[in-house]
C-alpha cells in the first residue's frame, strides 16, 4: 500500500464504491436516486452494506477534495462556511422549503417573496448559495425547486402555522428542527467558543457568554420567551433517536434476562423515545421516563399519542425528575441514559452518577448508551483501520459527526464526547464498575455498582 498514490487509491474507493450502488440499484429494477428530485424512501436506504459503501465515497471525496485543491482554496472554502449556517438558518425562519413543497417546477422568487414577505433578490441570493451546495435547485434564473437534500427542511404542519414562535411549528420534521436550532441558539453560541477557552470570564460555556447567563441551556428552555425552542430542540432529540436501528436499545443490554415486573428508568430521557422501543420489545418489564419538568409534560402527550395502553396499564409511568437531585426510583433493575452524559462536563456527571449510584441496589445495572470518541489517528485500542488512505476515524461521514456533536457539546454545555477510556474513569470516580460494552454506531456501556 505504501507505494500506491493516495490520490489514486482515493480515486478507486470512490470509483469501485459508485459501481456497487450503482449494481445494486440496477439490480433491483430502480435507478439511484437523482438529487434534483425531492427525497421519496427508497427500498435500499437502511442497506446496511450499502450504507457502509456509502460512508468510503463520502470519507474519499472529501478526503480527495482536500488533496487535490490547493490549500488556500481550502482554507477559503472552509471560513465562511458560517454563511451556510446563516442561509439555513433564513431558509428555516422564512419557511421557503415549504412554499416549494409539491412544486417540482420550481417557484419565482417574486412569488417566493411574495409568499414570505422578504426581499425576493435577497431570497434569489440565499438560494442560489445553497443551489451551488447541492440544497435546493435553481431551475430556470430565478425559479428555484426543493431537491433531494432540501426536502429535508420542509416541516409538517401546515403553511400557515407556521409563524414564529409557534410551539407546534417542528412538530413531525425533526430534521427542520435540528436546522432551526443550530442555526439559531447555537450560531450565536458557537462565535463565543474561542474566548470560551482562552478566557471564559467566569461562564461555563460559549452559550452562557453569548446569551449572559448563567442558566443551563435546559433552564434557558424553560423561559416563557424560549419555551418553543425548547420544544423545537425536542422534535430535533426525537429525530436524532429515529436515526439509530431499534437493535441499538434492544440489543444493547440484554433486558430479555431481567424478571418479570422488573423497573427500568430512561433517566433524562426527554418523551421516551427509547424507552417506547423497549416497551414494545420487553413487555415484561415497566419503564419510567424521567425529565425536566416543561419536558415531562411534552413526554405525557407523546404517550397518549404513542401508546395510551402502556400508561394506562401502569407499564409505563412519566415523571418529572431533575438527575441533580436524589433519584426517587429507587433499586431500579436498570437506570439508562441516552446522550446524557456527553451533555455534560465531568463535574457534573459525577453528580449525576453519584445519585444514581446512592439509588441503585446491589443489583442494579448502569446502561449509558453514548458515541465513542475515536482518534483521527491509527490507535490500537480503536476500530480497525479503514481503507488507505482514509483518516482511521473516517474522516468526514464519522468522525466528522463526532467531532461535530463535540463541539456542539462544549458550545452549549461545556459537555462532551468521551473516550472509551474517559467513561470507564467516570464510572469508577462515581462507584460504578465498568463491565461491558457493546461497540456499533451508538455504543452501549454496562456498569454495575462497584
Ligand atoms: C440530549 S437530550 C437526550 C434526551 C433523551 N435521553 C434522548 O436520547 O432522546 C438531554 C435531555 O436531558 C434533559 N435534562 C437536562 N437537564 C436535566 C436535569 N437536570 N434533570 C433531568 N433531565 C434533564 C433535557 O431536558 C433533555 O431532554
Amino acid at each position: 500500500m505504501a507505494n500506491t498514490s493516495p490520490l489514486l487509491a482515493l480515486a478507486s474507493i470512490i470509483s469501485s464504491g459508485a459501481r456497487t450502488l450503482d449494481e445494486a440499484y440496477t439490480q433491483r429494477g430502480f435507478s439511484f436516486p437523482s438529487l434534483n428530485e425531492p427525497f421519496q424512501p427508497g427500498p435500499l436506504d437502511n442497506d446496511k452494506d450499502l450504507a457502509n459503501t456509502t460512508r468510503l465515497i463520502v470519507a474519499a471525496a472529501h478526503q480527495i477534495i482536500a488533496t487535490v485543491r490547493l490549500p488556500l482554496d481550502t482554507i477559503q472554502d472552509y471560513a465562511p462556511a458560517v454563511y451556510i449556517s446563516s442561509s439555513l438558518g433564513f431558509v428555516d425562519q422564512t419557511n421557503i422549503a415549504d412554499v416549494l413543497k409539491d412544486k417540482p417546477q420550481g417557484v419565482h422568487i417574486n412569488d417566493i417573496s411574495a409568499k414570505v414577505d422578504v426581499d425576493a433578490v435577497k431570497i434569489a441570493r440565499i438560494l442560489r448559495y445553497l443551489a451551488t451546495r447541492h440544497v435546493f435547485r435553481e431551475v430556470t434564473p430565478n425559479v428555484f425547486a426543493n431537491n433531494r437534500v432540501s426536502s429535508f427542511l420542509v416541516k409538517a404542519r401546515p403553511f400557515d402555522e407556521l409563524k414564529p414562535g409557534s410551539l407546534t411549528k417542528y412538530n413531525g420534521a425533526p430534521a427542520a428542527a435540528f436546522v432551526g436550532h443550530v442555526a439559531d441558539e447555537v450560531f450565536t453560541s458557537a462565535v463565543h467558543i474561542p474566548s470560551h477557552i482562552c478566557d471564559p470570564k467566569g461562564y461555563e460555556s460559549p452559550f452562557n457568554m453569548a446569551y449572559k447567563t448563567k442558566k443551563a441551556v435546559w433552564e434557558w428552555y424553560e423561559e416563557p420567551e424560549n419555551e418553543w425552542r425548547g420544544r423545537r430542540f425536542t422534535a430535533s432529540m426525537k429525530g436524532a433517536g429515529d436515526h439509530f436501528p431499534p437493535s441499538i436499545f434492544t440489543e444493547g443490554f440484554d433486558w430479555k434476562s431481567l424478571k418479570e415486573g422488573s423497573v427500568v428508568v430512561d433517566v433524562g430521557g426527554s418523551v421516551g423515545a427509547v424507552a417506547l422501543i423497549l416497551a414494545k420489545a420487553f413487555p415484561h418489564l415497566k419503564y419510567v421516563v424521567e425529565d425536566l419538568e416543561p419536558v415531562a409534560l411534552d413526554a405525557q402527550k407523546f404517550w397518549a399519542i404513542q401508546a395510551p395502553e402502556l400508561v394506562s396499564s401502569g407499564q409505563v409511568t412519566v415523571q418529572a425528575q431533575d438527575f441533580f437531585q436524589p433519584q426517587v426510583v429507587k433499586q431500579a433493575s436498570v437506570y439508562f441514559m441516552r446522550f446524557i452524559l456527553h451533555d455534560w462536563p465531568d463535574s457534573a456527571n459525577e453528580k449525576i452518577l453519584t445519585h444514581l449510584r446512592a439509588a441503585a441496589g446491589p443489583d442494579t445495572k448502569l446502561v449509558v448508551f453514548d458515541s465513542i470518541m475515536p482518534h483521527a489517528c491509527p490507535d490500537e485500542a480503536g476500530p480497525p483501520p479503514p481503507p488507505f488512505p482514509l483518516l482511521a476515524n473516517l474522516g468526514l461521514p464519522i468522525g466528522g459527526f463526532l467531532t461535530m456533536m463535540d463541539l456542539q457539546m462544549l458550545t452549549l454545555m461545556n459537555g462532551q464526547e468521551r473516550t472509551f477510556t474517559q467513561f470507564v474513569e467516570l464510572g469508577a470516580r462515581t462507584g460504578w464498575k465498568f463491565e461491558a460494552v457493546k461497540p456499533g454506531i451508538l455504543p452501549a456501556f454496562v456498569f454495575l455498582p462497584a
